[in-house]
């Protein structure tokens, strides 16, 4: 079944990220080892609080306490796999959410059957790129690697379909966002291509979309909200940036300085 996507509202927008701007969520990261840092900044320009917990043992106390909790398979290893498994059940044990970046899943065995496994564990919400999320709604190995060989409206139905089947709030990327529970489906236009000239903008958006599933209200507007935020501070870092170099501080910025006159 196909729905039509509504596109996101910028006053929904401002009026998420004001909510999220309050609450400034305490966001755990079990994420991987190249986007490590950038992430941290991403959030704490949005002010929210990051912390990279990744112990078993520790993972497991502080998911539980954490607002949200990021499960990123970027550089995945069996004892990481066995920690996020201990930090996902702790969160679940609080009803704490928590989001799934299946980074590069599809051809690559360990990763892949591990986000499989995850999905019975009722994630909150699920971001990737259509590469990944086609690979992880039809159980099928597809892409290269981290980057996608797809546009994301060529996912859209896998989206949906992983959103009914895993009860998760489903984000696909690209030039245009979907963002799907499965019945309703949001697209947000923006962004830039340099964001994909940089690493670690699709990595640091989940982290995002964690501290996002976290408020009160409405998860589907919350994550679409998350998915606008980053496009549009993409789309002006890019505006004043010479290449990627410049970008990735411009980006800080842009994200620090958003407001609702920027989101309208
Ligand atoms: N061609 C594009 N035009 C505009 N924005 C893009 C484009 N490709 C990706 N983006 C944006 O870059 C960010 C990262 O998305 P994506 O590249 O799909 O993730 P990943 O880095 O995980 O592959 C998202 O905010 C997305 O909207
Ligand atoms: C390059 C790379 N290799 C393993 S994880 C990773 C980062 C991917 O980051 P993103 O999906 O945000 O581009
Ligand atoms: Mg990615």
């Amino acid at each position: 079944m196909h729905h039509q996507p509504d596109p996101v509202c910028g006053a929904a927008v401002a009026a998420s990220l004001s909510l999220f701007r309050q609450h400034a969520p305490l966001v755990h990261c079990m994420t991987n080892d190249v986007v490590q840092t950038f992430t941290a900044n991403v959030l704490l320009a949005l002010g929210a609080s990051p912390a990279m917990v990744i112990d078993a043992e520790e993972a497991a106390q502080f998911s539980a306490i954490a607002d949200g909790l990021l499960i990123n398979v970027g550089t995945l290893t069996r004892e990481r796999a066995s920690a996020m498994r201990a930090a996902i059940d702790a969160a679940n044990k609080v009803n704490k959410p928590w989001t799934l970046d299946p980074v590069a899943v599809g051809g690559l065995t360990l990763r892949t059957a591990f986000c499989q496994g995850l999905l019975q564990l009722r994630p909150r919400a699920i971001r990737g790129n259509a590469s990944e999320i086609l690979a992880l709604a039809q159980h099928a190995g597809q892409g290269r690697g981290v980057d996608s060989l797809h546009d994301s409206a060529a996912a859209l139905a896998a989206a949906q379909q992983l959103a009914r089947s895993s009860g998760a709030v489903v984000a696909v990327t690209g030039a245009v966002d979907y963002v799907t529970d499965g019945t309703r489906t949001l697209a947000v236009a923006g962004g830039s291509p340099l964001m994909t000239r940089v690493v670690g903008t699709g990595c640091a958006l989940s982290a995002v979309v964690a501290g996002f599933a976290a408020l009160p209200g409405d998860t589907l507007q919350h994550i679409a909200s998350a998915c606008r935020v980053i496009s549009c501070a993409g789309e002006r870092a890019t505006a004043s940036a010479q290449g990627p170099g410049s970008f990735i501080p411009a980006f800080l910025d842009a994200l620090w300085l958003l407001d609702a006159e920027a989101l309208r």
